[in-house]
C-alpha cells in the first residue's frame, strides 16, 4: 500500500509517496509558491492540486499534510478565506506582541500558561493586529486555522475541521504541557471568541479526502506543522538535535517533557507524537544565501565555492544576517549589517564566507539556546535546503563548534507527514518502523569560537 506525505512549506509544496510498510521511496514532485509574507492560501491548494495531479496520487490510501507553523488562515461563515494568510515570517504584529506580553504580566507568565512568549511570528499576535487595523475583515472572522488546518479541511471536503497538537502548540493560544486550547487567550487577542479546529490524536483517521479533482483516498491523517513533521520524518529522538536550513533557521528536538522559558528564545512546541519539541527560530537562513549570491551576481554553487575559498573568520567581516528583519533575538526591525570591512577584505571570496559563518552564528545561538533550558545535545543533524550546499556542510561544524551529521539530502518534512499517514492507517501505538533517512554524513573541523565571539559582539551592539 501506498501512502503520501506533503509539505506546504513557505517556498513551496512537494509531495513525496511511500511504501506504507517499508517507508520506501515511490514518486515525489514539487511546486512553487508566490514569495512574500502574506499570501492568498489558494495559492497553496493550487499548488497541492498541480503537485499530486498528474497521477502522483494515484493507489495511494492515506495522506498527511505538514505545513509551515503559525499562519493566520482567518475564515468566514461561509468558509471562504477573509484575507490573504499572514505568515509565520510577517513582522507587522511585533507591536501586538509586545501588548499582549504586557497585558498578561510579562514573558514569565506566557511561558508559564502556553509555553512560549508571544512575537510577531505567532497565530495570537496576528488575531490582536487583525482585531486593530482591519475591523471589517475581523468582523467577517469566524474561525481561525494554521496552514495545514486548512489545507486538511479541504482535503477532507470543509468539514469538521481538525489540528494536531504539534501545530496548535504554535498558536500562542493552545496550553502545551496540558495539551488544551486556552480559549481566555484568544478572547484576550481577538476580544470575542472565534472557532479553533478540533485537536485529533497523533494517528487519528480523520476521514477519506473528499475534495474535488482529488483521487479516492480513505485515509487522512491530522497533519502536523512542518518542524514536528520534519522530527517524525527523521525519526528524531531525545539527544538529537536538528538544525534545518529552510526560508527559516530552526533549531528543534523531541523532548519527554514541556519547556518554558521565560526569556523566549525557546518556544515549548508540542511534537506529533504526544512527545514535546522545543524549538528556536530564525528568520534569516537559506535565503541570506539566496541573496548574497544574486547580489554577487553568481549561482549558488559558485557562492559556496567562493565562501570555501576564503579562510574561516571571512578576514574580518562579521554579517549580521538579518535581512528579514529577525525573530531570535527579537529584532522584528532590525536590517542585516556587514561589519569590518577594509579595502583588502571587501572581495567576494570572504563576503560569500561572511554570509555562511553569519547564517550559522544565527543557529550556534540557537542551539546554545536549546542547551541553556536543559535539553540534551548528543548529535546535531543538518537538514533544509542551505544544507545542500557543500560550503555549509564544511563550515557548519566550525560555528556550531561539534560535528554535524548530514543525512542524505531529502524532504524530510513531506517524509513525516507520510509517516503519519502510514501509522494513522496502521492504526497502531507507535508510528510504523521504517528504514529511516538514508546513509548520513559527519562532517567535523577545528571549532572557530572567535567567529561566533565576533558576531556575539556585533549582535550584542543591537539588542
Ligand atoms: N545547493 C544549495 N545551496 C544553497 N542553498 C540551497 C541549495 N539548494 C537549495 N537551496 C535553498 O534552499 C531554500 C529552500 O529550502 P527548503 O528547505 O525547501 O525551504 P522551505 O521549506 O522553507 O520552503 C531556497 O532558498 C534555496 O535557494
Ligand atoms: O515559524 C517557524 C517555526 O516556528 C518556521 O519554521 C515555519 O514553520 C516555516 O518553515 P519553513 O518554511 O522555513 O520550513
Amino acid at each position: 500500500m501506498l501512502v503520501a506525505g506533503v509539505d506546504s512549506s513557505t517556498q513551496g509544496t512537494k509531495i513525496v509517496v511511500r511504501d506504507a510498510g517499508t517507508g520506501a521511496l515511490v514518486r515525489s514532485a514539487q511546486a512553487a509558491h508566490p514569495d512574500g509574507t502574506e499570501i492568498d492560501p489558494r495559492y497553496w491548494w493550487d499548488a497541492l492540486l498541480q503537485v499530486g495531479g498528474d497521477g502522483l496520487l494515484d493507489d495511494v490510501a492515506a495522506i498527511g499534510v505538514g505545513a509551515q507553523q503559525h499562519g493566520m488562515v482567518a475564515v468566514d461563515g461561509d468558509g471562504a478565506v477573509v484575507r490573504p494568510a499572514l505568515l509565520w515570517n510577517d513582522t507587522r504584529s511585533a507591536g501586538a506582541a509586545q501588548d499582549l506580553i504586557d497585558e498578561l504580566g510579562g514573558p514569565a507568565e506566557w511561558a508559564r500558561a502556553v509555553g512560549s512568549v508571544p512575537v510577531a511570528s505567532l497565530t495570537v499576535t496576528k488575531l490582536r493586529w487583525l482585531a486593530q487595523h482591519e475591523p471589517e475583515n475581523a468582523a467577517r472572522t469566524e474561525q481561525v486555522m494554521l496552514p495545514h488546518d486548512w489545507l486538511t479541511w479541504r482535503l477532507r471536503g470543509e468539514t469538521d475541521p481538525v489540528t494536531d497538537r504539534g501545530d496548535a502548540s504554535g498558536t500562542g493560544y493552545f496550553d502545551t504541557a496540558q495539551g488544551s486550547y486556552r480559549p481566555d487567550l484568544l478572547r484576550m487577542a481577538f476580544g470575542r471568541d472565534l472557532g479553533v479546529p478540533r485537536v485529533a490524536r497523533p494517528a487519528e483517521n480523520t476521514g477519506p479526502v473528499r475534495a474535488p479533482g482529488m483521487p479516492e483516498i480513505g485515509t487522512v491523517a491530522p497533519g502536523t506543522g512542518d518542524n514536528m513533521a520534519a522530527a517524525l520524518g527523521l525519526e528524531a529522538r531525545p539527544g538529537d538535535v536538528v538544525v534545518s536550513l529552510g526560508t527559516s533557521g530552526t533549531a528543534f528536538a523531541v523532548a519527554d517533557k514541556p519547556v518554558a522559558d521565560a526569556s523566549g528564545l525557546v518556544t515549548g512546541f508540542a511534537d506529533a507524537t504526544g512527545r514535546f519539541l522545543p524549538l528556536v527560530a530564525t528568520l534569516n537562513a537559506a535565503r541570506v544565501l539566496d541573496a548574497g549570491a544574486r547580489m554577487l551576481g553568481v549561482d549558488l554553487e559558485e557562492f559556496g565555492r567562493l565562501a570555501l575559498s576564503a579562510p574561516a573568520g571571512a578576514e574580518g567581516l562579521t554579517l549580521l544576517p538579518y535581512l528579514d528583519g529577525e525573530r531570535t533575538p527579537n529584532l522584528p526591525e532590525a536590517a542585516g549589517r556587514l561589519d569590518g570591512m577594509t579595502r583588502a577584505n571587501l572581495h567576494p571570496a570572504a563576503v560569500a564566507r561572511a554570509f555562511v559563518e553569519g547564517m550559522l552564528c544565527g543557529l550556534a545561538d540557537a542551539v546554545d539556546a536549546l542547551t541553556a533550558q536543559d535539553v540534551p545535545v548528543h548529535r546535531v543533524l543538518l537538514i533544509g535546503g542551505a544544507a545542500r550546499s557543500a560550503a555549509v556542510r564544511s563550515i557548519a561544524p566550525q560555528i556550531l563548534g561539534r560535528p554535524v551529521v548530514v543525512p542524505e539530502p531529502g524532504e524530510y518534512v513531506a517524509d513525516g507527514a507520510a509517516r503519519q499517514a502510514a501509522w494513522a492507517l496502521a492504526g497502531t501505538t507507535e508510528p510504523p518502523e521504517w528504514a529511516g533517512p538514508g546513509s548520513a554524513e559527519v562532517y567535523e573541523a577545528d571549532p572557530a569560537p572567535e567567529v561566533r565571539e565576533r558576531y556575539a559582539r556585533a549582535r550584542s551592539a543591537l539588542t
